[in-house]
């Protein structure tokens, strides 16, 4: 009998890291490793925690992902972004592991019209993308084997995101608007998990190599985003303020530091290539995520009363 492969995550304690633990725990042995086994700011930390360990594949969901604190510490983001991975990188290319990195669509300026492909150029516009896409060739470099997921707009159970913020704003403010001039792909963190199981262990294949992106299919301005959130909460019986938000422009966001692209939506046309699989539409998964999220719940309760 075949034995089930070893996985290491690192950053299980994170959005996705919680959702990759749960899927691949299924069919794996897992070990997650969480920030007081293992500090991507410091190399002997990483090494210390990983040279011991014996695995045949390591997850890295954990980053600094505050965009805007990024902006502000460029330091710490290119060392927990580009440096880390890159040494983990490399400690998995020597112990003959395949590694899968989480990547974003922050890679790209949002100035194509349509959808970014993998092979379509990039040019981060701030410090976090910049640092992400950095660490995407640190990755490559240490092995071609390895693979890069870039995700975008990414929420789920384990930790609230956008649509447990524009809830809890619903039921405090009584008007709301969001940029209607910036779109992408949202995916969930689950959602992810079940994209990535057939990349890596889809039946007689090798296991995929390089970049894929990941994210659900279609695509949605932040302004419809947020509307379909609300349309979800009312549906719920959640207690709103407002139960519309207004559009309006990126430009206008003044709590946003670092730039951010326009247009970040990403085509999976080469994840369906591969895997056979196509990703099911956003509106879906935000709906499950609704009526399913124990942390939705909790966060609301406590949020909205
Ligand atoms: N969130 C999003 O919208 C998107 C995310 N991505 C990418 O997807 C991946 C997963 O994102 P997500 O799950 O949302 O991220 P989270 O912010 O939920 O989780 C990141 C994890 O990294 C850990 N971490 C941060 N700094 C360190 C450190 N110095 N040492 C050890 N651990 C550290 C955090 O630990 P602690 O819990 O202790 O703080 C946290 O658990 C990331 O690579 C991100 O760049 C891509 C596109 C969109
Ligand atoms: C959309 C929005 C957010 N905010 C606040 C909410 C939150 O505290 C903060 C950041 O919001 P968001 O997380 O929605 O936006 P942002 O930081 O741009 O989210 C990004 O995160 C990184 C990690 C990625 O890789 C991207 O794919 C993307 O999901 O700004 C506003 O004040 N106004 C707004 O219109």
């Amino acid at each position: 009998m075949k034995r089930p492969p070893r996985i290491v995550i690192v950053g299980a304690a994170g959005r996705l890291g919680q959702a990759l633990e749960a899927r691949f725990s299924r069919d794996a042995t897992v070990l997650g490793l969480a920030r007081p086994q293992i500090d991507l700011s410091s190399s002997q930390s990483i090494r210390a925690a990983l040279e011991p360990l014996r695995f045949d594949h390591l997850m890295l969901p954990a980053a600094m992902t505050a965009v805007d604190a990024c902006e502000t510490n460029p330091d710490q983001a290119y060392a927990i972004n580009t440096a880390a991975p890159g040494l983990i990188a490399e400690i998995c290319a020597e112990k003959k592991a395949q590694m899968t990195h989480f990547s974003t669509d922050f890679v790209f300026d949002g100035a194509k019209q349509g959808e970014y492909s993998e092979e379509d150029a990039v040019n981060p516009l701030g410090i976090y993308g910049d640092s992400k896409l950095q660490g995407e060739h640190a990755v490559l470099a240490a092995s071609p084997l390895h693979l890069v997921a870039r995700v975008s707009w990414l929420y789920g159970p384990g930790k609230p995101a956008f649509p447990e913020w524009i809830v809890d704003q619903a039921c405090q403010h009584p008007e709301l608007a969001l940029p209607a001039d910036k779109t992408g792909s949202p995916v969930s963190s689950t959602d992810v998990a079940e994209l990535l199981d057939p990349l890596l262990f889809g039946p007689g294949g090798e296991p995929a190599s390089g970049i894929f992106h990941l994210c659900s299919s279609g695509s949605c301005s932040h302004q419809v985003w947020g509307q379909a959130c609300l349309d979800l909460a009312v549906e719920l019986g959640i207690p709103l303020r407002t139960r519309e938000i207004l559009g309006n422009s990126l430009a206008d966001v003044r709590a946003f530091v670092a730039k951010r692209p326009p247009n970040s939506v990403m085509s999976t046309a080469k994840y369906t290539a591969f895997t056979g699989r196509s990703p099911r539409p956003w509106q879906e998964a935000l709906r499950e995520h609704f009526a399913t999220s124990p942390t939705f719940r909790k966060y609301l309760a406590a949020a909205c009363g």
